[in-house]
């Protein structure tokens, strides 16, 4: 895929924590870390890792790929070092990070990495913030879809972009990605694998790309953000129970779909696009919101998505019996769908979708994640974020 307006910035000059060992007051106090160049702003990378992950492999990847991590991080560094304060360990440790050393040095002579293990579900949200906060370089999530989506909603604390306690305007944190999930889909848009040194390279070359994100909001009025596809009615429904067997790998996208169609009926709903009037879809199977193009292990849903573009690709399957996706199903993957009857794709910037008769509880999702019920409305917030590509 292009990319245009790809900006090259001079990557995070970064400096390393060591899983083996965490975060004490005691340990550190005598320790010595790095900040780049002659700023005084601290320059982190903090990989936000999710153990459980792809059914544990995360955990399990991450611990091997460190050293390599290390190493390839490591040389790239050429830090000043100065002394790093009581106060400011103590901050890393209640945003949960842990302070690890280079192993390949003995003088702590090289950059500082941070790494956070989530313990729990939105725990990457907080963490994120945190880091934003702190002034980090770069949050990298480490894991699958469900882990991006905390992550991006990190950059965000109510309805606005977190920004730097310093910041004059100057500094912005960027997003990475080592993709280590079950579907991991946003990854696909731009043709990258669940390949880990791969990852670890884009971030060491540190090209940086200002991409979209999507911002819904419901009847509460809280703002909620996906980078990659949101959906509604049946693909919501099969996400839901997929995420119950994520021990099968890629399998539970199937047992999900099966499972959602036992209760499942296309519903009449109505549609405001970008501000105009009110338009009804009847029998709507299912309404996908691309931001990128993949979702549900590997489908190419919204082919033509594109998160650099400004817009999200809206797809709508009317009409589907259980037979269709069958017959159909290898279209849904290889993104020829949109020629078959019954499905309609445009670009919008925006969207709200409510039911006609508002009993039957519709359900929505965003990255994977199960989000509610309709009503929602969905906009792209353009150029939002800046992504490590
Ligand atoms: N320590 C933890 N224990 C249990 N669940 C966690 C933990 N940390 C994060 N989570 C939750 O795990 C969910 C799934 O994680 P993730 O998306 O990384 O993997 P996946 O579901 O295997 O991959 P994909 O979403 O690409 O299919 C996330 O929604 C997150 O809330």
């Amino acid at each position: 895929m292009a990319f245009h307006g790809i900006v090259v910035v001079a990557m995070a000059k970064p400096s390393i924590f060591r899983a083996e060992r965490s975060l004490s007051q005691d340990l550190y106090a005598d320790h010595t870390i790095y900040r780049s160049g002659a700023s005084t702003r601290r320059r982190d990378l903090v990989f936000v890792v999710n153990p459980r992950g792809a059914n544990g492999r995360t955990g399990k990847e991450w611990k091997k790929l460190l050293p390599y991590l290390r190493s390839r991080l490591g040389t790239d560094c050429n830090l000043l070092p100065v002394r790093a304060s009581c106060g400011e360990m103590i901050r890393l440790f209640h945003c949960g990070l842990k302070v690890m050393y280079l192993s390949n040095t003995n003088s702590l002579s090289a950059c500082k990495i941070c790494e956070s293990l989530t313990s729990g579900p939105s725990h990457a949200i907080d963490i994120t913030r945190e880091a934003i906060r702190e002034g980090a370089d770069a949050v990298i999530a480490v894991g699958g879809d469900g882990t991006l989506h905390e992550v991006v909603n990190g950059f965000f604390w109510g309805g606005k972009p977190v920004s730097d306690h310093d910041s004059r305007g100057t500094h912005t944190t960027a997003l990475g990605l080592i993709p280590l999930g079950t579907g991991s889909d946003f990854a696909r848009t731009f043709g990258w694998k669940n390949d880990p040194r791969e990852a670890i390279e884009r971030i060491a070359k540190g090209l940086r790309s200002r991409i979209d994100v999507g911002v819904i909001s419901g009847e509460s009025g809280e703002s909620h953000y996906f980078i990659n596809v949101a959906d509604i009615h049946l693909s919501a429904k099969a996400g839901y129970y997929a995420s119950r067997y994520k021990r099968f790998g890629n399998l539970c996208y199937v047992i999900g779909a099966l499972q959602a169609f036992l209760q499942h009926h296309n519903q009449d709903l109505k549609m405001k696009v970008d501000g105009g009037d009110w338009e009804v879809y009847s029998r709507v199977t299912a309404l996908c919101i691309g931001n990128a193009k993949f979702f549900g292990g590997g489908m190419k849903i919204t082919p033509n998505a594109d998160p650099l573009n400004g817009n999200f690709e809206v797809v709508i399957l009317q009409d589907f019996k259980w037979y269709d996706f069958i017959f159909k199903l290898h279209k849904l993957y290889n993104g020829t769908h949109l020629l078959v009857n019954n499905v309609t794709s445009r670009s919008v910037r925006s969207i709200e979708v409510e039911e006609i008769d508002g009993s039957s509880g519709i359900y929505v999702q965003s990255d994977g994640e199960y989000l509610g019920f309709l009503p929602r409305k969905f906009c792209t917030l353009s150029a939002a974020i800046d992504m490590i590509c």
